[in-house]
């Protein structure tokens, strides 16, 4: 006789997505575990599997509705929705993703089924432990937690933001293959701002005003040492904070526990590979560039300051290296002049006389990128793209706010204005253009090329730290990896269908980087390349006996 690897049995195995084959159990499995009748007949392949689910996604008449469908799918067998996912990533990340995942928060109330992840919420002060308590798992290595003030560019979604952390875990292991059974999504409810949210009838938070200041942060602080203690070895990544938070969030912990703020960080670390990759066409190096960002919240100081780390690697100051980053917010140019500056932003205000359009400062700058970090479409307008055109050869065009409603202009907008000479990525993905017989392939500039790889590599090591110098390197791999054939179709990313390998040639480099700084917490792997693939998650039915 041979054990059974797990206690369940009939209609228990059956509803444990985990464990759950569906039609694929084997007769011996359904023999040992009392499946006889709870099933039909017929044993099926994982294959056989996926040819009747697939068309049964593609057939739904929306993407939400291909969304609500997955997650169904999801809900049930989890090892069959990963196949499907990795097998069609570039076909099912918009759905599981942006755009799709941002009008799934929108309407989460609604297509809400059975729950999945945590909720804690400002009832929950001075119990926060107990409730993680709850979780049913212990070995947690990767959480993604959300307040949900800034979901995507579409602002205050409050519990409803809970589809963004579902989503980047499920990016964590269909791009990383971090095991599915270790991640955890968990929304803080503190609640909403956005009154007609809250007043509707299907909204599934806390109906009260946003906890700020010092309850704020009394409730944040337990959560945050509440996580240590019930799952000390995981990496608590921040996502889509209000920007005051996500700051000072990050700056509160990120010496002190295995931490990352994924809009401030990894959306750097995307841009800094971009800009690598664009200067590779456009011949002039980042050391030469002039950046000139829309938006000065969480994304754009999170590139600035990773593109002021990198050029002071190559031997610049730290002064002479912020003069290549300049930023226009909703009040114009950032100068010294301001005085209405917040603290993030004041390394970036430099020597200039008032500026109060994006148009006037591109013509006063002749910035070589213009890089759309605001959460507001259409602002880079055709007079904007065309004074670009009209300064560089290759303008470099990064439309990086998300979902695609909020993107700067789209790729079109930005071809057409430039004669085809942008060179242009977005968040969101966009169809390559063809523009006067030439065909355009815009790469996806999202930090979903990042995460997944850097937290895979932060779990194989068991890093203690998540450290600047991981997406410094992130950016510097994600960049070398990107071939002659992508840079002559206009991308500046791989292919999407390369997500995989990105994510671990990353994790290879971040374990490495954790082992060499003594910030690992297992022993140094003789071959950190082997352990890493070793970890990494593969879809496939084990054999329960
Ligand atoms: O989720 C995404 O697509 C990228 C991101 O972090 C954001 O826009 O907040
Ligand atoms: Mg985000």
């Amino acid at each position: 006789m041979t054990t059974p690897l797990h206690s369940k049995r009939g209609a228990d195995l059956l509803h444990d997505p985990f464990l759950n084959k569906g039609t694929a159990f084997t007769d011996a499995e359904r023999d040992a575990f009392g499946l006889r009748g709870l099933l039909p007949p017929r044993v099926m392949s994982q294959d056989e599997q996926m040819e009747r689910i697939l068309p049964g996604v593609r057939s739904k008449p929306s993407p939400l509705e291909q969304y609500v469908y997955l997650v169904a799918l999801h809900d049930r067998n989890v090892t069959l929705f990963y196949r499907l996912v990795m097998d069609h990533l570039e076909e099912l990340m918009p759905i599981l993703y942006t755009p799709t995942v941002g009008q799934a928060c929108q309407e989460f109330g609604r297509i809400f089924r059975r729950s999945r992840g945590m909720y804690i919420t400002a009832a929950d002060k001075g119990h926060v432990a107990e409730v993680l308590a709850n979780w049913p798992q212990d070995d947690i290595r990767m959480i993604v937690v959300t307040d949900g003030e800034r979901i995507l560019g579409l602002g205050d979604l409050g519990a409803n933001g809970m589809g963004i952390p579902i989503g980047k875990l499920t990016l964590y292991t269909a791009c990383a293959g971090v095991a599915p059974n270790q991640c955890l999504p968990i929304t803080i409810d503190v609640g909403t701002n956005n009154t007609t949210l809250r007043e509707s009838h299907s909204y599934v938070g806390l109906r009260q005003p946003r906890l700020r200041g010092a309850e704020y942060d009394e409730l944040l602080d337990e959560f945050v040492e509440a996580v240590q203690a019930r799952f000390p070895m995981a990496c608590l990544q921040f996502e889509d904070f209000g920007n005051h938070n996500a700051f000072s969030l990050l700056e509160r912990w990120r010496d002190r526990i295995c931490t990352f703020n994924d809009d401030i960080q990894g959306t750097a670390s995307v841009a800094l590979a971009g800009l690598y990759s664009a200067a590779r066409i456009s011949g002039t190096p980042l050391r030469d560039m002039r950046l000139l960002f829309l938006g000065a919240g969480e994304a754009g100081i999170g590139i600035g300051d990773l593109v002021v780390e990198a050029l002071c690697s190559e031997g610049l100051s730290l002064a002479e290296a912020r003069r290549h980053c300049w930023f226009v917010d909703s009040k114009g140019l950032v100068e010294h002049s301001r005085t209405d500056l917040a603290e993030h932003k004041k390394p970036f205000a430099h020597d200039h006389a008032p500026v109060k359009t994006l148009l006037e400062a591109v013509e006063s700058l002749k910035p070589h990128a213009i890089i759309g970090v605001s959460g507001t479409p259409n602002t880079f307008t055709k007079d904007v793209l065309e004074a670009m055109a009209r300064e560089r050869a290759r303008p470099i065009v990064l439309a990086l706010s998300n979902p695609t409603s909020k993107a700067e202009c789209t790729a079109l907008q930005a071809y057409s204005a430039t004669d085809g000479r942008a060179i242009f990525a977005s968040g969101s993905p966009f169809a390559p253009v063809t523009y006067k017989g030439k065909t355009h392939v815009p790469g996806q500039g999202n930090n979903a090329y990042i995460f997944p790889g850097v937290g895979l590599g932060v779990t194989v090591s068991a890093s203690s730290r998540v450290t600047e110098a991981m997406f410094a390197s992130a950016a510097r791999t994600l960049a070398s990896m990107v071939t002659d054939d992508d840079l002559a179709i206009g991308r500046i990313y791989p292919s999407l269908s390369r997500i995989r390998e990105v994510s671990r040639a990353i994790a290879i480099e971040v374990a490495t980087l954790a082992f060499d700084r003594g910030l690992a917490r297992v022993e140094r792997p003789a071959d950190i390349a082997a352990a890493v693939t070793d970890a990494m998650f593969e879809p496939h039915y084990v054999s329960l006996i």
